[in-house]
């Protein structure tokens, strides 16, 4: 059982506060889903969380089973079991995509199993969301588009089996197969690892295959709003301005 607290996080960049006064608690096997136009801060909270040095905590505390995780190094909460699926992971040319995953599951599980079994087992999961060899042969995210991106990102996820994940808009761009793809990989984890999530979207149609326990409503830098899957339908139906009214 694990649990992510993120209290009263109060953010700051580039000298603005962009978050003031965030709170949100998110246990194992919880969907919690965080929409808000655009500009809200969402984007913003999922990298403060994980530590990103241009995002200046100025108040309020990050909690990973009552541990203070505030101010430790992004790849110590990595260690610990956080992962962040970025909005929009940049390109690493020069290195497989291949390469790092078998890097990772070797920092994951150890290094016994030969080379040639654990490509077999990167290869396994690929398929689970369509990531092709030719993919896996290439330098990391180099030329990929916006849904083998998204698909890509998932699959780490699935090899890191994280406590808690953040997962920064996994719809946008992607076809609806992909979609579903992503969406059972979120729920394969969720069932055989008891993973935590929070889903960053601005779509309803995830939640057609991924249902929610709690959505929350970002606007301006606060959580304005906390309901269940009928939040997110009346955002659909009438907008921020009409459901924030
Ligand atoms: N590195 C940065 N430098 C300057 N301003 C930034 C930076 N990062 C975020 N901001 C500003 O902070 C605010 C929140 O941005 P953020 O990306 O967190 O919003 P968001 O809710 O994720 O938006 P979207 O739905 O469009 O993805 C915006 O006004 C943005 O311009």
């Amino acid at each position: 059982m694990a649990t992510l607290q993120i209290e009263n996080l109060h953010v700051t960049v580039e000298g603005k506060e962009i978050l003031k006064g965030v709170s949100l608690t998110i246990n194992s096997g919880e969907i919690h889903v965080l929409m808000g136009p655009n500009g809200s801060g969402k984007t913003s909270l999922s990298l403060a969380i994980m530590g990103h040095p241009k995002y200046k905590i100025t108040e309020g505390k990050i909690l990973l089973d009552g541990e203070d995780i505030t101010n430790i190094e992004t790849h110590e909460k990595v260690k610990k079991g956080l992962f962040l699926a970025f909005q929009n992971p940049i390109e690493i040319s020069g290195v497989k995509l291949s390469t790092l995953l078998v890097a990772e599951y070797n920092r994951i599980y150890g290094s016994s199993n030969s080379p040639l079994q654990v490509i077999s087992f990167v290869k396994e999961l690929s398929k689970n969301v369509g990531v092709t060899d030719a993919l896996l042969n290439r330098g990391i995210f180099e030329g990929f588009s916006g849904g083998e991106k998204k698909r890509t990102e998932i699959l780490q996820m699935l090899l890191m089996k994280p406590k808690i994940a953040i997962l920064d808009e996994p719809d946008s761009g992607v076809d609806v197969d992909g979609l579903r793809a992503i969406a059972e990989a979120i729920l394969k984890l969720k069932n055989e690892n008891n993973t935590g999530y929070l889903i960053i979207t601005h779509y309803r149609r995830i939640l057609d295959h991924v249902k929610a326990d709690k959505v929350h409503v970002l606007y301006r830098g606060k959580i304005v709003a906390t309901g269940g899957m009928e939040l997110a339908k009346l955002i659909d139906e009438k907008g921020y301005e009409g459901v924030l009214k």
